[in-house]
């Protein structure tokens, strides 16, 4: 049986000022030595365009670009963020390695000396055949596969480069194959996930597989106590836990997440670490989730999280296929359907 997920939610997307703030703040970081302009960025006349548009194909203007806007020696970047898990944004088009190394991701990533985020994300070149490629590195420095709510960001910050209007999407290249992206009338980013990846050598684990190749509600002891687990990828890994000996469903807001999450994350039976989503059963359609990424601790939302732990839930036999996943301060609606 193959399931597909498809997140569709809101995203918040920078204004004016709050690029403009952030430029003006970086500077002041005393471990940055990327230097930023002082000056505020000026976006497309939006009524000029809109007398052009059409809302079937997406159009481009020939007014300013983000590269137009740039000056040499100088890293430009746009923050944005879906459901308060956010990212720098790096225009890469013109290059295929990225602008900035993992090293200095970490420092951009610092919420006290740096810009602040979970992850820097990166406009490359397409392959494949593909229009772009996405590359994210998570706040430690290390480099996921994918990301759902990053993908989306994606999606907004390309365009607003290339000043597209109107419905579109575009075919992005990412470490866990094709995505495509698509940006609705209303804004709305929609991503279809693409399959769950179930073997548990696959996703990956050397937690023995229990249903078929998968890995559903198995014991695995952390910090001595036995958890029930199941693990999804969704191009990256996720262990999803529901009860643990003693209390059958959890209450997600006494979880002390920083000190289990790391536990979870480099255990032994996870060799590319793992993100970890703790979920508490609402009803049958509403799920509430808290997340301890790979690569980035605690953060208020993760899409690929939302998505696997929807794909654990169906299969241990907590909720339908469709519902709601709610996190630290917004809630993703996941569908799964049969492709
Ligand atoms: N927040 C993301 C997932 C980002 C990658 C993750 N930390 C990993 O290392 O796999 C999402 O929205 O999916």
């Amino acid at each position: 049986m193959a399931i597909t997920a498809t997140i569709s939610v809101p995203l918040t997307s920078p204004t004016r000022r709050t690029l403009a703030s952030l430029n003006n703040l970086f500077p002041h970081s005393p471990r940055s030595t990327l230097p930023i302009p002082r000056r505020t960025f000026k976006y497309p006349n939006s009524r000029l365009v809109a007398s052009s548009m059409s809302t079937d194909a997406p159009v481009k203007s020939p007014s300013a670009s983000f590269l137009n806007r740039l000056q040499t020696g100088f890293l430009h970047f746009a923050k944005y963020h879906g459901l308060g898990n956010d990212f720098i944004l790096i225009d890469n088009r013109d290059s295929t390695e990225p602008r900035v190394t993992a090293e200095k991701a970490v420092q951009l990533c610092d919420r006290n000396f740096g810009v602040g985020a979970d992850g820097v994300i990166f406009v490359l070149p397409g392959i494949n055949g593909t229009d772009y490629t996405m590359r994210i590195f998570n706040s430690d420095g290390s480099e996921p596969e994918m990301c759902g709510n990053g993908v989306r960001c994606f999606a907004k910050f390309v365009s607003q480069l290339e000043n597209l209007q109107g419905s579109h999407s575009f075919t992005v290249h990412t470490g866990a194959g094709l995505i495509i992206p698509e940006v609705l009338d209303d804004g709305n980013v929609r991503v279809d996930m693409g399959e769950p990846v179930l073997k548990a050598s696959d996703v990956p684990t050397k937690l023995p597989a229990n249903k078929d190749d998968a890995v559903v509600k198995s014991e695995l002891v952390v910090d001595g106590v036995i958890w029930h687990v199941t693990c999804v990828s969704m191009g990256n890994p996720h262990c999803v836990t529901f009860s643990r000996e003693g209390s059958q469903n959890l209450l997600v807001d006494e979880l002390k997440l920083a000190e289990i999450g790391p536990k979870f994350e480099h255990h032994e039976v996870f060799p590319a670490r793992t993100n970890t989503e703790f979920v508490q059963v609402l009803s049958k359609s509403h799920l509430k989730m808290r997340v301890w990424e790979r690569g980035a601790g605690a953060t208020l939302a993760c899409g690929t999280g939302a998505c696997a732990t929807v794909v654990a839930a169906v299969l241990e036999g907590h909720a339908e296929r469709s519902g709601i996943v709610q996190m630290l301060l917004c809630c993703i609606s996941v569908l799964l359907f049969e492709s």
